[in-house]
């Protein structure tokens, strides 16, 4: 007898301004290698065998760009939603997590997992993808991510060094970060209900509202985040190579 699959669920972030980036278009939305980069990220879940549907979070304002130019034009048929995200980008997951809620009571299902991803993150990939959703079925909160390559120091407000952690122990955090549905939701809604600074990451939220530590999962060094001018050169370079 065939076992039930679990349902996965890919949310995509494609709702920031990009101020680190300047310029007049959002950087998501930005061409590299004739496509905009938000297109990438949602291609790899497209063809991703594990992830059944996505819901895509943007600007209130860039709802229907996203619905005809991202994706009716790059066929992204598992997109079930195209929403406005929030001013912080916890506010924009929080506003994908509504609407997910919605869904599920006109889908009469419920998720089982929940991936979160940076619509910035152009580089993600099928193996990647499939390391983090083996993972999260075991340990129900994992963050892809690769160790770091500097040594790190921690300051005090001031620039003085005040540690030097062990460098094996230091992980840089990617996206997508993959979670059981059962933790997410209640660990946002408890972050909703009081006032919230400095969250940069979903696997914060959950170790910060349910007490849970997530497991690290090797990504890879090309699964940058485009934030400053200089990554769309190297993301050009990695598009050159392939
Ligand atoms: N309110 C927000 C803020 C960020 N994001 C998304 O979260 C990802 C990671 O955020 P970041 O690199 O910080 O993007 P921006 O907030 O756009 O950049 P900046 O901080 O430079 O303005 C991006 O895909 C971005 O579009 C979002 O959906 N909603
Ligand atoms: C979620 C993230 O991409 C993991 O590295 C990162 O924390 C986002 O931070 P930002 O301040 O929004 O760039």
């Amino acid at each position: 007898m065939n076992e039930k699959k679990e349902k996965y669920t890919a949310v995509v972030l494609a709702a920031g301004k990009g101020t680190r980036m300047g310029g007049s278009v959002a950087k998501q939305f930005l061409e590299i290698g004739g496509k905009p980069v938000v297109v990438y990220a949602l291609e790899v879940f497209e063809h991703s065998p594990e992830i059944d549907q996505i819901i895509l979070v943007t600007g209130a304002d860039k709802i229907e760009y996203c619905q005809k130019e991202i994706i009716e034009k790059y066929g992204i048929k598992k997109t079930v939603s195209v929403c406005a995200g929030g001013r912080e980008r916890y506010e924009s997951v929080w506003k994908a997590l509504q609407t997910l809620k919605s869904l599920e009571s006109e889908q009469e299902q419920k998720n089982d997992y929940v991936l979160i991803h940076d619509g910035a993150r152009p580089f993600l990939n099928q193996e990647m993808l499939e390391r983090l959703c083996a993972c999260v079925k075991e340990e129900k909160a994992c963050v892809l991510g690769m160790p770091v390559k500097d040594t790190i120091k921690l300051t005090d407000e001031n620039g003085k060094i005040r540690e030097s952690p062990r460098r094996d122990l230091v992980w840089q955090a990617q996206t997508p970060q993959a979670f059981a549905a059962e933790l997410l939701f209640p660990a946002f809604e408890k972050l909703m209900q009081h006032s919230t600074e400095g969250i940069t990451d979903d696997a914060m939220v959950v170790e910060q509202e349910m007490g849970i530590a997530s497991v690290m999962v090797k990504g890879g060094y090309e699964n940058i985040k485009i934030t400053t001018p200089e990554d769309l050169l190297i993301a050009e370079s990695f598009l050159a190579e392939k």
